[in-house]
C-alpha cells in the first residue's frame, strides 16, 4: 500500500511517443481548493492508502496547485468528427495528464485532471470546468462502473473559489480522471487527415503494447487490434442500451480506444421511456438520440477504420477491403451482446427465435406508455409464470392494460415452457436489472448541495450506486421516477 505521494510508482510511458503527440503544460492553480469528495475505493484499487486522499498535499496536487512528484504533465493532441463534421484540431483543451501510475499488477493508469486550466489546445475556451459538470462526471463514472459497464472513473472532486463564466458565473472544480488510457479515436484521425501517416503505427503500437499485449506477437496485430476495438465499442453500446443510458455527445473524440464510456457531458439515464430520447439539449436533430446510439457507434468505428487504413495494408484497395470486413464485426458483436442482455433482463434462460418478438413487444409497450425504463425492468422480476394477471406492481406502470395483458400472457407462456422457477428467476433478474441508476434529478440534487459546499448527497448516492441492484429500505425515493417538477431537467453541452 502506497502511503506517500512522494513514492507513487509512476511510469510516464506516453512520453516515449514524442512531442508530435502532446504538449507539455502545467495545471493552473486554483484559489482556495476544497476536497468535495475522494474515491477511497478507487484509491485502494490503485494501491494507494485511502488516508492519503485527505492530506493537504493531496489537495494541493490534485487541485493542480503543486506538481505531482515524478509527474511530467502533458495535454494530448487529437481531432474528431463532431456531430458528423470533421474538426481538424481538438486536443485536451482542459484535461492535463499529470502522470501514469503503474499498479502492483503491472496495469497502467492515467491520472488526468479535467478542468485544470488552459492548454495549447484550448482554442478560445478557459480550460476550466464547473462544479455542476464535475459532479455529474464524478458520479456517472462510478454509476456505470458499478453497473459493470466499462468507464473512466474519478479519484477526486475538488471545488474552488475561482469564478467561471458559463451562462452565468459559476465556481470552478477539477476532477482527477482515472483510466488505463484516455486515448480516443480522434488521436488517430488527427494524423490521418494531416497526412502524417507515419505517426499512426507508433501510436497503435504503443496502445497494443500497453493495453492489448496479448496481440503483440500477431502477424497482423494492427488488424486484430482494430477488430478488438470495434468489438469492445459494439459491446459497450449494447450495455448502454440495456440500462437506458444515453451518452449525448458521441463524437469520435469521445470514443475510447479501450471501449470505455468517456466524457460525461449532457448524458442521461432515461426515466419515462422514449426510445428516441435526446438527452443533449443542444442536439437539435437528434443525431445522438438513444435509438441512434448503435448506428452512431458503427459510424464512429468506420471513421476510426478510415483513419487507420494505412495500418491495414500498403495497397489502398486491399486496406479498404480489410476495413469493410472489420466493420462487419461491429454488427455481429452488437447483436449477439444486445440479445444476451435483453434475454437476461427478461429472465429468459435460453435463446429462442421468437425472443425478438417478446423483447420488442415489451420495449414498444414501455415506449408507447412512457413507462419508467428502470422501474419497469426491475418490476418484471415480480411476474409469476402461472396465473392470470400475476404481474404484481408492474401492471400499475402500464397505460394500455389490454396490450399489457396480451403481452403478459405470451411472456408467461414462454416462462412456463422453460419450466421456470419463479424465485430463482427473480433472483437472476434482480442481479441484472438495477433499482438505482443515476437519474438526472438525483444528480441535480447532489449538485445543488455541492454548490452549497455539502457533499453528503454525493456520498449517499454513491452508496446506492455502488450496489445498484441491492434494494435498501428507506431509499425508495431514489428508485422512483422523478417528481413532476423535476421531469423536465434539460442538460446542455455547457460545462
Ligand atoms: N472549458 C474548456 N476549455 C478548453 N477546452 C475545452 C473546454 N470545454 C471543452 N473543451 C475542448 O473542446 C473539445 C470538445 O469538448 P468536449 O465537451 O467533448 O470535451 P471535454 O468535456 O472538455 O473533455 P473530455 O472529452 O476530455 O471529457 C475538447 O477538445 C475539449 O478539450
Amino acid at each position: 500500500m502506497i502511503s506517500s505521494l512522494q513514492q507513487l510508482p509512476l511510469d510516464n510511458r506516453l512520453l516515449t511517443l514524442g512531442e508530435a503527440y502532446y504538449s507539455r503544460v502545467a495545471p493552473t492553480p486554483l484559489r482556495e481548493p476544497r476536497l468535495l469528495h475522494a474515491n477511497a475505493e478507487l484509491a485502494a484499487q490503485l494501491g494507494l492508502d485511502p488516508a492519503l486522499l485527505h492530506t493537504p498535499e493531496f489537495l494541493e496536487i490534485f487541485a493542480g496547485n503543486q506538481a505531482l512528484p515524478g509527474g511530467e504533465p502533458i495535454a494530448t493532441l487529437y481531432a474528431g468528427h463532431q456531430f458528423g463534421n470533421f474538426v481538424p484540431q481538438l486536443g485536451d483543451g482542459r484535461a492535463i495528464l499529470l502522470g501514469q501510475l503503474r499498479d502492483a499488477a503491472g496495469q497502467l493508469w492515467d491520472l488526468q485532471l479535467k478542468g485544470a486550466g488552459p492548454t495549447p489546445y484550448s482554442r478560445f475556451a478557459d480550460g476550466r470546468a464547473v462544479i455542476r459538470s464535475s459532479v455529474r462526471e464524478y458520479l456517472a463514472g462510478e454509476a456505470l462502473h458499478h453497473l459493470g459497464i466499462p468507464s473512466t472513473r474519478s479519484l477526486s472532486l475538488i471545488s474552488a473559489r475561482d469564478p467561471v463564466r458559463r451562462e452565468s458565473i459559476e465556481h470552478a472544480a477539477v476532477i482527477c480522471r482515472v483510466a488505463p488510457t484516455h486515448l480516443r479515436f480522434g488521436h488517430f484521425e488527427v494524423f490521418y487527415y494531416r497526412r502524417q501517416h507515419e505517426q499512426l503505427a507508433p501510436l497503435a503500437d504503443y496502445i497494443i503494447a500497453q493495453h492489448y499485449p496479448e496481440l503483440w506477437e500477431r502477424d497482423a496485430r494492427h488488424r486484430d487490434w482494430l477488430r478488438e476495438v470495434i468489438g469492445r465499442t459494439a459491446a459497450l453500446i449494447a450495455q448502454w442500451q440495456g440500462v437506458g443510458f444515453c451518452h449525448g455527445v458521441m463524437n469520435t473524440d469521445n470514443m475510447s480506444i479501450l471501449g470505455l464510456t468517456l466524457d460525461y457531458g449532457p448524458y442521461g439515464f432515461i426515466d419515462a421511456f422514449d426510445a428516441h430520447h435526446i438527452c443533449n439539449h443542444s442536439d437539435d436533430h437528434g443525431r445522438y438520440a438513444f435509438s441512434r446510439q448503435p448506428e452512431i457507434g458503427y459510424w464512429n468505428c468506420s471513421r476510426l477504420l478510415q483513419a487507420t487504413l494505412p495500418l491495414l495494408d500498403a495497397q489502398p484497395e486491399r486496406a479498404v477491403e480489410i476495413a469493410q470486413e472489420l466493420l462487419q464485426h461491429y454488427a455481429a458483436v452488437y447483436e449477439q451482446r444486445m440479445n444476451a442482455i435483453w434475454r437476461a433482463k427478461l429472465g429468459l434462460a435460453e435463446a429462442r427465435e421468437q425472443d425478438a418478438e417478446l423483447i420488442d413487444g415489451f420495449l414498444l409497450m414501455l415506449h408507447a406508455g412512457r413507462a419508467d425504463f428502470t422501474r419497469s425492468f426491475r418490476l418484471l422480476a415480480g411476474v409469476r409464470c402461472a396465473g392470470e394477471g400475476e404481474a404484481g406492481p408492474l401492471r400499475e406502470e402500464m397505460r394500455d392494460l389490454a396490450r399489457f395483458d396480451a403481452w403478459l400472457a405470451g411472456y408467461q407462456a414462454r416462462l412456463r415452457s422453460e419450466d421456470s422457477d419463479d424465485a430463482a428467476r427473480a433472483l437472476r433478474m434482480n442481479a441484472v436489472n438495477p433499482c438505482y441508476v443515476l437519474r438526472n434529478h438525483l444528480a441535480q440534487r447532489a449538485i445543488e448541495a455541492a454548490e452549497r459546499g455539502e457533499s453528503g448527497e454525493i456520498e449517499r448516492l454513491l452508496e446506492l450506486l455502488r450496489k445498484p441492484c441491492e434494494e435498501r429500505p428507506g431509499f425508495e425515493a431514489y428508485a422512483a421516477e422523478p417528481p413532476p417538477e423535476a421531469q423536465q431537467i434539460s442538460v446542455s453541452c455547457s460545462s
